[in-house]
């Protein structure tokens, strides 16, 4: 069973040093130690750490680049429908 993490939790860790969260529909992604090999680069998704990056994840990638590296990256589920 998938981790529930709070929406909380995802606002506090929003820097690659404490852990770089991010929201991909209900899913929620430990970025921080993919940001040096990302091909869209560190900076985008840097940008984006602590919040709900569905809409920018959808208009740049598609679902095969999440399933490729969801074992890698995803940590759990967000609990509640999260607004951030
Ligand atoms: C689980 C999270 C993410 C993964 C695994 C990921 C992975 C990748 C990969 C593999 C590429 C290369 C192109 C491709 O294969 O489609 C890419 C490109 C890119 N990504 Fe991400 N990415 C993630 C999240 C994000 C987020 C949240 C943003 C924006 C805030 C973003 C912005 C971009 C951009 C701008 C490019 C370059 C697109 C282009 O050159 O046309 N990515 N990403």
């Amino acid at each position: 069973m998938s981790k529930s993490i709070s929406a909380n939790e995802v606002k506090d860790h929003n820097i690659v040093e404490k852990g770089l969260y991010i929201i991909i529909d209900n899913g929620v992604y430990e970025m921080a130690g993919f940001v040096d090999e990302h091909p869209g680069g560190a900076k985008i998704l840097k940008r984006v750490g602590g919040k709900d990056a569905s809409k920018q994840f959808w208009k740049y990638h598609n679902e095969s680049v999440l399933k490729k590296y969801q074992d890698r990256l995803k940590i759990g589920e967000v609990k509640e429908e999260a607004k951030l």
